[in-house]
């Protein structure tokens, strides 16, 4: 069977750049509008309170950061951060318009080598992020890194369903509305990608594992979405 190659990093930012200008909107309508509530789970998951200091990494358009922001309230502050500057630049436009009030600030920088101090964050989130980054040990680890003591990361992602019904409708859904509406714009391999990265990421089980060996004391994943998605629930 020939491999997918796996895309570096630039590769990566370079399709996230592309995607850019419809990434909501295709979102939206391809979960029939569910990303919305996947990702108010994550945040309730994150434990993120008033007055928190949060980090949402890999933020792109910034409608976690948004939803994590309205947690944290005025007294908190959230920074959200991805290296996409396409994202980051509808990010800014989205909060200026909709969200002037929020504490909400975003930064260009590396989920890898995160420019923050050790244990700078109450709590944090990563959405669709972990699957994408090069390097998922090295992001645990600068995510441990940058938290307090206590604090927990909730991270939202694809997952592959254990039941055979389920896997066959994500595939089907993947192959046969995702890509061929992506195709209509002329973003076809940009979300021809989704599904061969799926297949890399590591099962909910060795993301627990893959969380204890960056050091967390505590790690669960919860399976949503009929298996289709899940959260992993990282405490420092
Ligand atoms: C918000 C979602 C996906 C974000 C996302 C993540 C990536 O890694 C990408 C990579 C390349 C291009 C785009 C993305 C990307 O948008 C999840 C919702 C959007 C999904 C594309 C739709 C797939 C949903 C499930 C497979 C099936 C949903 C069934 C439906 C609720 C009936
Ligand atoms: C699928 S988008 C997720 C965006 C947003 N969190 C959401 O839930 O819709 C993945 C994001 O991860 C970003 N990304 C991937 N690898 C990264 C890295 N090493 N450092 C920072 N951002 C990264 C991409 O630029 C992109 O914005």
């Amino acid at each position: 069977m020939i491999e997918e190659a796996v895309p570096n990093a630039s590769e990566i930012k370079a399709i996230f750049d592309r995607i850019a200008p419809v990434y909501d909107q295709m979102n939206h309508s391809l979960s029939l509008g569910q990303h919305r509530i996947w990702k108010q789970m994550t945040v309730k998951w994150s434990q993120a309170k008033p007055g928190n200091i949060a980090l949402d990494v890999c933020c792109g358009s910034g409608d976690l950061t948004q939803l994590l922001a309205r947690q944290v309230g005025k007294t908190g502050q959230v920074i959200g951060l991805d290296f996409s500057p396409q994202l980051l630049t509808i990010a800014r436009q989205r909060i200026a318009e909709k969200s002037s009030h929020l504490p909400i600030r975003f930064r260009e920088g590396d989920a890898l080598a995160l420019p923050f101090d050790e244990n700078s964050f109450d709590c944090a989130t990563m959405g669709y992020g972990l699957r994408n980054v090069t390097d998922i040990p090295r992001c645990l680890q600068e995510l441990h890194r940058v938290l307090r003591r206590g604090a927990k990361v909730a991270i939202l992602d694809f997952h592959r369903p254990k039941a055979p019904i389920m896997q066959a409708f994500q595939q089907w859904y993947l192959n046969f509305i995702v890509v061929p509406t992506a195709e209509g714009l002329g973003l076809t391999e940009e979300y021809a990608y989704i599904n061969p990265s799926l297949k890399r990421f590591p099962t909910g089980n060795n993301q627990v594992k893959l969380g204890y060996q960056a050091g967390f004391n505590h790690a669960v994943h919860y399976s949503i979405a009929g298996g289709m998605m899940g959260v992993l629930v990282l405490t420092k």
